[in-house]
């Protein structure tokens, strides 16, 4: 039987991991929200590790609004630079392996083929360079580690930009998406799939992962897809607008292979 630690439970990973949880009956699962254990709390973080020993620890929380953290970054370091440091730290000293899970956000996206795990960071907004401080300090502070760098999640879950077209859609004729930005929408059900994968089959070593559901797209073409998988084709116009005014910047290209 492993043992298996979720933090930020009830966030959009946090959530699909909980409905495939059931289907692994080897495993058991603690499921921690925000609440229940603040990843920025020194001490409710020795609280969960000493209630019981797990053998891994998913870390799904973190601070993800890419607009706010420019506004307010020390939330965003707090979380996902500091936060990660304390559950670094906690993992190491009780003998868990972490599977830690980054962003696209990371990369600058001046490179024009998708990034490896093999490129340089360079983020170009808070909400990424508070990211690239969290995978540092996993790889100076622990050995047994993975960190899952991902894009554009969307589920039936939390926050994302699938359901926020949805919403657009019920109140605007017209939509005005960018097309100056390429990445990878990756189904968040997928990638708790792929962490489970991992836990189950021990098939990846410590170091980091990029995991997509592999087909790049702009925004607009992903906003394009939304609307005809709902039925608003026709019914909502929709506009490719290279302007499109936002507080962050976001990079060009951060396709990820
Ligand atoms: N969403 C995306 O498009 C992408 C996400 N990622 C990464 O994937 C991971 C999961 O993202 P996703 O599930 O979409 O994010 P969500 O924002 O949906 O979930 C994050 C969760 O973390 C919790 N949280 C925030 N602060 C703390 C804290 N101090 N202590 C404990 N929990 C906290 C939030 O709780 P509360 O609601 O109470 O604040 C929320 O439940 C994150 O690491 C993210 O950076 C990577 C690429 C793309
Ligand atoms: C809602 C909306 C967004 N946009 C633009 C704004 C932005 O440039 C781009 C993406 O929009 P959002 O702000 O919803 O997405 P954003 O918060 O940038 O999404 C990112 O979240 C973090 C957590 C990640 O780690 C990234 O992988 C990525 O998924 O689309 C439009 O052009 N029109 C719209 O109607």
């Amino acid at each position: 039987m492993k043992r298996v630690l979720v933090t930020g439970a009830n966030g959009q990973l946090g959530q699909c991991l909980q409905k495939i949880a059931p289907s692994y009956q080897e495993i058991e699962f603690t499921f921690k929200s925000s609440k229940e254990l603040d990843i920025t709390d020194t001490l409710s973080i020795p609280k969960a590790f000493e209630s019981q020993k797990f053998d891994y620890c998913i870390n799904g929380a973190a601070y993800t609004n890419v607009e706010q953290a420019e506004k307010t970054p020390e939330l965003a370091y707090a979380v996902n630079a500091e936060g990660v440091k304390k559950i670094a730290l906690a993992c190491k000293k009780h003998d868990v392996s972490l599977i830690h899970i980054s962003t696209d956000y990371v990369f600058d996206g001046n490179k024009r083929e998708p990034y490896t795990v093999d490129d340089i960071p360079n983020p170009i907004n808070e909400y990424g360079k508070s990211k690239l401080m969290g995978e540092r300090y996993i790889q100076e502070l622990m050995d047994n580690y993975c960190i899952i760098r991902t894009s554009w999640l969307y589920s039936e879950f939390g926050n994302n930009f699938y359901k926020a077209i949805l919403d657009k859609c019920k109140t605007n004729k017209v939509l005005r998406v960018t097309d100056a930005q390429k990445g990878c929408p990756t189904n968040a059900n997928n990638l708790a799939l792929f962490i489970m994968d991992h836990i189950t089959n021990q098939k990846i070593k410590s170091g980091i992962y990029h995991f997509t559901d592999g087909i790049v797209c702009t925004w607009y073409d992903f906003a394009k897809k939304i609307l005809f998988e709902n039925g608003y084709n026709g019914k909502v116009e929709l506009v490719a607008d290279k302007n499109y005014r936002t507080f962050a910047k976001r990079p060009k290209n951060s396709t990820l292979i």
